[in-house]
């Protein structure tokens, strides 16, 4: 199948997480102003995972630039459980922090689940602990997972209202493909999600008009799994060999997404590309996030981001 006329408007998250940010930081500046309450973000990494090294430090600069309080705690891959519960529990308890992120992943000897289990509900600006996942079930108010946030973000800019629109998820993890599906469903889409196991995937992915490709496998999606005209988020991002074979020899890499962009872009009505889709809407959200856990600490109501 030959898809060499690229017509899908590419979706630009990074032009909009900039501007989200310009609104966060007004908005942040006006809460400090009028109640005195400055939002703080504390960051945990355990490790040096060298990707996790720099997403955490472009979170530590964008929560600076947005005029907030950034505190990021680096901790060495030998620390202990115990100790990482101990400085949890010390977040906790510091009200100059609203919210608190523990990036992920976590070294093998760290339950991650009991980690993310002791932040405060109220500061877990990551939207992980099981609290928030369960107000995002029933509807009630709390802090959503930022990538599915950002995501919902792009979609309703692009198309305006969901409603009844055919959603495909590719993928079921608890920190994208499960809370996507709420927010899908609470925009009226009609909601499946497609997984391992799913039977005739590309079928599947062809009834989609919204289809959101979360599954961690590079280019997995290929341009015939898509229907004319949807509109594809694709929140993979996926380190692979570069696509010159001298650079690849000497290590170097590019990053994909799950879809296979350039077949997909001839196919779709809109796409996001990676990178500069759904990443950079990854690091706004958390910043929404942590407004809102200030505001929301300060008994104030928080300004509307959206698009
Ligand atoms: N506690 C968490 N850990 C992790 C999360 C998370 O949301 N919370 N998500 C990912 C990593 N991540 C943020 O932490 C993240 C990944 C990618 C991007 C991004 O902007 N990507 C760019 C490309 C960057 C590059 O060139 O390397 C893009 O897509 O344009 C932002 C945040 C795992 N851990």
């Amino acid at each position: 199948m030959a898809h060499t006329d690229a017509r899908a408007t590419l979706i630009d998250g990074k032009a909009f997480a900039a501007g989200l940010v310009e609104r966060i930081a007004e908005a942040s500046a006006r809460l400090e102003q009028t109640h005195g309450v400055r939002p703080g973000l504390a960051v945990v990494i355990v490790g040096e995972d060298p990707a996790s090294q720099i997403y955490v430090r472009n979170k530590g600069e964008t929560t600076a630039r947005a005029g907030m309080r950034s505190d990021t705690h680096r901790l060495a891959d030998t620390t202990t459980q115990a100790d990482l519960l101990a400085l949890i529990a010390s977040l906790n308890a510091d009200p100059g922090i609203h919210g608190i992120l523990v990036q992920l992943p976590l070294p093998a000897h760290i339950d991650a689940a009991a980690v993310l289990a002791a932040i405060d509900p109220d500061k877990d600006v990551d939207g992980f602990h099981v609290v928030n996942a369960g107000r995002l079930a029933v509807g009630l108010p709390g802090l959503v997972p930022c990538t599915p946030l950002g995501s919902i973000m792009l979609l309703r800019q692009t198309l305006g209202d969901l409603s009844g629109l055919n959603a495909v998820i590719v993928g079921r993890s608890n920190i994208v493909g499960k809370p996507m599906a709420q927010l899908l469903l609470a925009e009226n889409c009609t909601v499946t999600v497609a997984h391992s196991r799913s039977r005739d995937l590309p079928a599947l992915c062809r009834s989609a008009d919204i289809l959101v490709a979360a599954v961690g496998r590079p280019e997995m999606i290929r341009g015939d799994w898509i229907k004319p005209g949807a509109t594809v988020i694709d929140v993979g991002i996926n380190r692979v060999p570069s696509a010159d074979p001298v650079k690849a020899a000497e290590g170097r890499t590019r990053i994909v997404g799950d879809v296979a962009l350039a077949e997909a872009a001839a196919v779709a009505g809109a796409i996001t590309p990676v990178p500069g889709g759904v990443g950079p809407m990854t690091i706004a959200c958390l910043l929404a996030n942590t407004y809102s856990a200030a505001c929301r600490a300060a008994g104030v109501e928080s300004e509307p981001f959206d698009a």
